[in-house]
C-alpha cells in the first residue's frame, strides 16, 4: 500500500474572485485526507471512505469508459462522492503513461466534505501523489499541484482556480493569482473554524457567481473589489496587522454574501463570532453552507459558537507548514 496525505485550508481572503484571475490567499491548516492506494492488475478503480456521508460504502467499477458502478446508492450520489478521485485517476494515467492502471483506494479524512475546508483539494493532491508513486512516478510538487488542480478544472467543468490545490500541494499560506502560484510568510494567526454541519456544491456555486458577473456590471465590479481586498490583506499580512486583517475579512464576506454564496447559517456564525468580539469574520471556501474562519486571540468567540444552535463544530485551525506528507 502506498500512502499519502495532504492538508485541507481555509482562506483569509479571495475566494471565488481568484477563479476569475484575482489574487486570493489561502492558508493550509492540519486537517488532513491520506489515501493509501494498490495498483490492481485489471483496469477497475475501487474507492472505499468511511468519511462520506454515504455512511461508508464501496464503490467499484471499471476504469474504461462503458464501465457501470456496481453499487446500492442513488447514482447522483455516486457521481458527487466520486468525481474528484474519478478525475484524479485519470491524470495519474495520463501523467504515468499507464491508460490501464487499476486501483484499489482507500481514503480517511478530518476534513469535512464540501464545507469550505478544500477536501476536495486534500483528496485528490494525495490521491494523485500516492498512485503516482505507486505506479513507481516521483512528481515534484509543482507537476503534483498542476495534475491536482487539472482535476478540479475537471470535475468544476473548466471553473477553478489552482488556490486549492497548491496550498494542499505545498503547505502553509500561499498567494495565487491566475498561474502565478507562490509561498507566503504569514504571523501566526488566531484562526477559529466554525461549521454548521452542512455542504456546498463547489461547481454550481462558482458557475452561480460566474452567471451574475455576466449578468451585471457591478456583480463584475464586486468580483474586483474582492481582489482590491486580497492586495490590502496582503499588507495587513505583511505588517503583522490582526486588526487591519480582521476588519478586511469581514468587508470580504460581504461582498461573498452579494455574490450569492453565503447562507443563513454562515450569516448567523459570522455574526456570533463578530459580538462575541472577533477581529473578524467570514465564510471560507465556496460557501452555501459549511465553515466560517473568525480572528480572536480569547476564548470568547470558540464558546459563542459552541452555544450557537446551528453550529455543529468548532476548532482552533493550526497552519500546516508541510503539505504533501509521503507516509509510506
Ligand atoms: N473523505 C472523502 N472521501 C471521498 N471523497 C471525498 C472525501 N472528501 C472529499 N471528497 C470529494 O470532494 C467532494 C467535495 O468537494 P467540494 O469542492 O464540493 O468541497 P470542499 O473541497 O470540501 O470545499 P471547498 O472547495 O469549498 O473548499 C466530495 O463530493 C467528494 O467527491
Ligand atoms: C470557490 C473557489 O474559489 C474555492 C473553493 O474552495 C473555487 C476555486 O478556486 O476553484
Ligand atoms: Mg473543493
Amino acid at each position: 500500500m502506498t500512502r499519502s496525505s495532504a492538508p485541507g485550508k481555509i482562506y483569509l481572503f479571495g475566494e471565488h474572485a481568484v477563479v476569475y484571475g484575482e489574487p486570493a490567499v489561502p492558508c493550509a491548516i492540519e486537517r488532513r485526507a491520506r489515501v493509501g492506494v494498490e495498483p490492481r492488475d485489471d483496469a477497475t478503480l475501487r474507492v472505499h471512505s468511511d468519511d462520506l456521508s454515504l455512511d461508508g460504502f464501496t464503490v467499484e467499477y471499471a476504469g474504461s469508459t462503458d464501465g457501470k458502478p456496481d453499487i446500492d446508492v442513488a447514482e447522483s450520489l455516486v457521481d458527487a462522492a466520486m468525481g474528484y478521485v474519478d478525475e484524479a485517476i485519470a491524470q495519474v494515467r495520463e501523467v504515468t503513461g499507464e491508460p490501464d492502471a487499476g486501483f484499489d483506494v482507500t481514503i480517511e479524512s478530518d476534513i469535512p466534505l464540501g464545507a469550505g475546508l478544500g477536501s476536495s483539494a486534500a483528496v485528490v493532491v494525495a490521491a494523485v501523489d500516492a498512485a503516482t508513486r505507486a505506479l513507481g512516478v516521483e512528481l515534484s510538487t509543482a507537476e503534483l499541484a498542476e495534475r491536482a488542480y487539472q482535476t478540479e478544472l475537471a470535475v468544476q467543468e473548466g471553473q477553478a482556480s489552482r488556490a486549492d490545490t497548491f496550498c494542499s500541494a505545498t503547505g502553509g499560506a500561499v498567494r495565487v493569482e491566475g498561474s502565478d502560484c507562490r509561498a507566503i510568510d504569514a504571523p501566526d494567526l488566531p484562526l477559529v473554524i466554525g461549521f454548521d454541519g452542512g455542504a456546498g456544491d463547489t461547481g454550481a456555486l462558482v458557475a452561480g457567481v460566474r452567471q451574475l458577473r455576466d449578468e451585471y456590471s457591478f456583480a463584475a465590479d464586486t468580483v474586483a473589489s474582492i481582489g482590491d481586498i486580497v492586495r490590502q490583506g496582503e499588507t495587513a499580512l505583511a505588517d503583522g496587522d490582526v486588526a487591519e486583517l480582521g476588519r478586511l475579512m469581514d468587508f470580504n464576506h460581504g461582498l461573498l454574501s452579494a455574490l450569492g454564496v453565503s447562507g443563513r447559517s454562515l450569516d448567523s456564525m459570522v455574526w456570533a463570532a463578530r459580538e462575541a468580539g472577533a477581529l473578524g469574520a467570514k465564510l471560507t471556501g465556496a460557501g452555501g453552507g459549511g465553515c466560517i474562519v473568525a480572528l480572536d486571540p480569547t476564548p470568547e468567540t470558540e464558546t459563542a459558537l459552541r452555544y450557537l444552535p446551528g453550529c455543529e463544530d468548532v476548532f482552533r485551525a493550526e497552519l500546516a507548514d508541510e503539505g504533501v506528507r509521503r507516509l509510506e
